[in-house]
């Protein structure tokens, strides 16, 4: 991957981002070779992370370097230049998908081992618990955070505006959150006085000490954070939840993020389901644990399990199922034509971009007969639940927001060195025993935090490094000197992990000079408030914020303000001084392939994947003194504006322009403006004959990209896709593909 020649690393990912790679791929490398820029690929797929984890069950041929360890350790290095797609963040069931579709291509790795009992099957799961969840963000996410909509983009927004459903004062729509009992009451925090060694430990009441983490090497300054959820509280709260929905006559919904925190949210979604279907499983709870089921995968695992049961056990379970509903409020819907609730797969419901789409929607939800119904959204984790409710009371008294008026958020997240919650994975256990849980000095046996805990609770330790805080704060007043926008630390001074940033943000402050900058401290929600009663204005107020808050207000902001958070410039500025530009702020929208499987239309819009390639260029271009890069990245912006401005953007009907057609567009507004441009003559006169012959062609290109649409797309595979297919399906258009052909010489 290293090389002496400028390079740029695009990642080969998942799903929809990887289709429209198979065709923007070729264009970006035909207009980086002119400026001496190499465009390097890394396939970080979830098919691939799952090949490199296990090359010892694979043949020569089928062996795979691991490019998400070396892509890794590139982020390291200060030339690391990336462009980084969203890819899967694989639930237990995706995962077990994507080894079945492996295994039927004839690599031979082993089946996932849903129970393990042996050594070795305990060690098979261990593997795969690397490529399970948010496994490939925390590795390269080596920098804070950076997102906001570019000017040109919010104007575009202004000027044509997306629906936003209407709010009434009358709805009942609410956030539920646990008011005792979770992560936010239980929370212990301290900032370290020198670096240290730390076990967690667990010593039970009847006297066993039970070391649940080795060692974690701490840091001198760290903050560092105990925390639990208490099973009988969270379960209590449910019960209560699910009643008070029933008698209130709202729907019921969950709201989690079991893919990035993969290991708590999961058992949270679990206990929500067996406590909604608590009759049945309590009737049916010996089969269910010969049988394996496991409902922290969602009800998918649970209709799985049971199929191989004779038809009338079967036919019996659902019934009871059923049955239950009778009690039980209606549950929201993720896709009502197919009967997918909320239930189904912990991987429907994301947080980050579920309570956005209900918010955007008036807040309402699906309900089974495909009506919009006013819903409880359940979020048991107080922590942050509390600024979708503020949001909401907010809607409730002044409607939706107006896309055309309201200011814009950008975000600054402290997102560095697996900060926060979202590093806590491999420090997170479901509590076997009661008794005391440790945090304590290996070498000096004094314990740092301590929590009483009991069976079924789940205790996590959360880090965020010193330097990564510093950083934060650095890139915070750098955002607010250039664009003159007030900023919000979003941190809660009675929460005691926020408590210790909060020092360490007045500390870091000083730092810089803050002369002229409005600077502020807020609550999250009173921060949400002040931020919202300025939105309203058309005022303009950066975030800045914790991880979790990073990924929920990067979602949460751009859907109400552009629709959609793929939209979003999202640069990581890396601490080693490289940099890496992330393509929106959103997933990898599964909907989407489905679509140009079944019609060959792909709705994925791209622009995430340009903004994000004018910044990369721009920074090369800047850092190896390359000219010709900087005026890429000029014009590539120029056609960008043109784009917007010219409503070149993908539709999600078939039969219209498509994610390809928009980026026939882009490359041939991208060479008009290069062959346009006076500042580098040699490039201009390159590429007056692409220019051309793309506009003179532009009428037969988008006939031939559009001729193909209305009919299935085969590309040989969901997770491992067929390259070559993949290549033929997204590059339809001889004309274009002779273009570029002809370019590159
Ligand atoms: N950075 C990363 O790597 C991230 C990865 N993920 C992963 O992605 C997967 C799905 O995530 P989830 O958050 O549920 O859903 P998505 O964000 O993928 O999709 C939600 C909806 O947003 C719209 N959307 C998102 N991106 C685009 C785009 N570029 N162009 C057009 N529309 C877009 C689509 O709406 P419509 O259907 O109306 O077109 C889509 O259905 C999961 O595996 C998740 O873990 C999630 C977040 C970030
Ligand atoms: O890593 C993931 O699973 C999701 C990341 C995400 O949602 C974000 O960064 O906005
Ligand atoms: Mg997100």
């Amino acid at each position: 991957m290293s090389s002496q020649q400028p390079t740029i690393i695009y990642t080969l990912t998942d799903e929809a981002p990887l289709l429209a790679t198979a065709s923007f791929l070729p264009i970006v490398r035909t207009f980086a070779a002119s400026a001496d820029v190499k465009v390097d690929t890394a396939d970080i797929s979830v098919a691939n992370r799952i090949l490199g984890e296990f090359p010892d069950f694979l043949t020569d041929e089928q062996k795979v370097p691991n490019t998400l360890a070396e892509l890794g350790k590139k982020t390291l290095q200060a030339d690391a230049n990336i462009i980084k797609l969203p890819n899967i963040s694989a639930s237990q069931n995706q995962l077990i998908a994507a080894i079945r579709e492996l295994q039927a291509k004839g690599y031979a790795i082993p089946d996932y081992p849903e129970a393990p009992k042996t050594e070795e099957e305990k060690a098979l799961r261990a593997r795969y618990a690397k490529c399970i969840g948010s496994a490939v963000n925390p590795v390269l996410r080596e920098g804070n955070s950076d997102r906001r909509a570019p000017k040109a983009v919010k104007e575009y927004a202004r000027k044509n505006p997306h629906s936003m459903a209407e709010w009434s004062q009358a709805s009942r729509s609410h956030v539920s959150h646990m008011h005792h009992g979770d992560f936010y009451h239980g929370e212990k925090s301290i900032t370290l006085d020198r670096a240290r060694d730390v076990k967690m430990e667990l010593i039970t009441k009847s006297g066993k000490t039970l070391v649940l983490k080795q060692k974690v090497s701490l840091l001198d300054r760290e903050v560092i954070d105990s925390m639990f959820m208490s099973k009988k509280a969270l379960l209590e709260f449910y019960e209560r939840e699910i009643e008070d929905a029933r008698k209130t006559g709202v729907m019921f919904s969950l709201h989690v993020k079991a893919t990035m925190m993969k290991v708590s949210h999961p058992i949270v979604f679990g206990h929500c389901v067996k406590i909604f279907y608590k009759e049945a499983f309590e009737k049916h709870a010996k089969l269910f644990e010969e049988l394996g089921v496991n409902v922290n995968n969602g009800m998918a695992n649970l209709y799985d399990k049971i199929s191989t049961l004779p038809q009338s056990k079967q036919d019996e379970i659902k019934r009871d199922l059923h049955a239950c509903h009778e009690n039980r409020p209606e549950l929201a819907m993720v896709d009502s034509a197919k009967g997918i609730t909320n239930f189904h797969s912990p991987n429907d419901v994301i947080v980050d971009a579920s309570m956005p789409a209900m918010i955007r929607n008036g807040g309402k939800m699906w309900d089974a007969n495909g009506r919009l119904k006013d819903v409880k959204a359940v979020m048991p984790e107080s922590t942050f639940a509390r600024i979708y409710q503020e949001m909401i009371n907010f809607c409730k008294w002044h409607g939706a927001f107006d896309p055309k008026t309201m200011g814009t958020v950008p975000n600054v997240g402290l997102m560095a060195q697996q900060a926060e919650e979202y590093g806590s994975h491999d420090k997170t256990f479901e509590i076997t025993e009661d008794g005391v849980a440790n945090i304590t000095d290996l070498a000096t046996g004094e314990v740092l935090l301590s929590e009483n805990v009991e069976q079924g609770d789940i205790w996590r330790m959360c880090q965020v490094k010193d330097a990564a805080i510093r950083d934060w704060v650095k890139l915070a007043v750098n955002r607010a000197r250039n664009s003159g926008m007030p900023v919000v630390f979003w941190l809660d001074a009675y929460r005691p992990h926020e408590a210790q940033l909060i020092t360490k943000v007045k500390m870091y402050l000083h730092e810089h000079n803050t002369a002229g900058l409005d600077i502020q401290i807020m609550s999250q929600v009173r921060a949400m408030r002040y931020t919202l009663e300025r939105v309203i204005r058309g005022q303009d107020t950066i975030s800045a914020t914790g991880n979790i808050l990073r990924d929920y207000l990067t979602d949460l902001f751009p859907i109400m303000e552009l629709g959609t958070s793929a939209k979003m410039l999202s640069i990581v500025p890396l601490m080693a001084g490289g940099g890496m530009y992330e393509t929106g702020a959103g997933g990898s929208a599964p909907k989407h392939v489905q679509q140009l499987v079944e019609e060959n239309h792909l709705r994925w819009d791209s622009l995430g994947e340009f903004l994000a390639l004018a910044v990369s260029l721009e920074d090369l271009g800047l850092k190896t003194g390359n000219n010709k890069a900087k005026v890429l990245a000029k014009t590539l912006d120029a056609a960008t504006g043109k784009l917007l401005d010219n409503n070149k953007g993908p539709s999600p009907k078939t039969g219209q322009l498509d994610n390809r057609g928009s980026q026939f567009y882009l490359a041939m507004y991208w060479a008009q403006a290069l062959a346009a441009q006076t500042e580098e003559p040699e490039l201009a006169a390159k590429y007056a004959t692409l220019a051309k012959t793309l506009t003179d062609n532009e009428a037969a290109i988008v006939a031939e990209l559009s001729a193909v649409q209305g009919q299935p797309a085969d590309i040989g595979g969901y997770y491992k896709p067929d390259f070559d297919k993949l290549d033929k399906i997204m590059r339809p258009s001889a004309t274009l593909n002779a273009a570029l052909a002809a370019f590159a010489g």
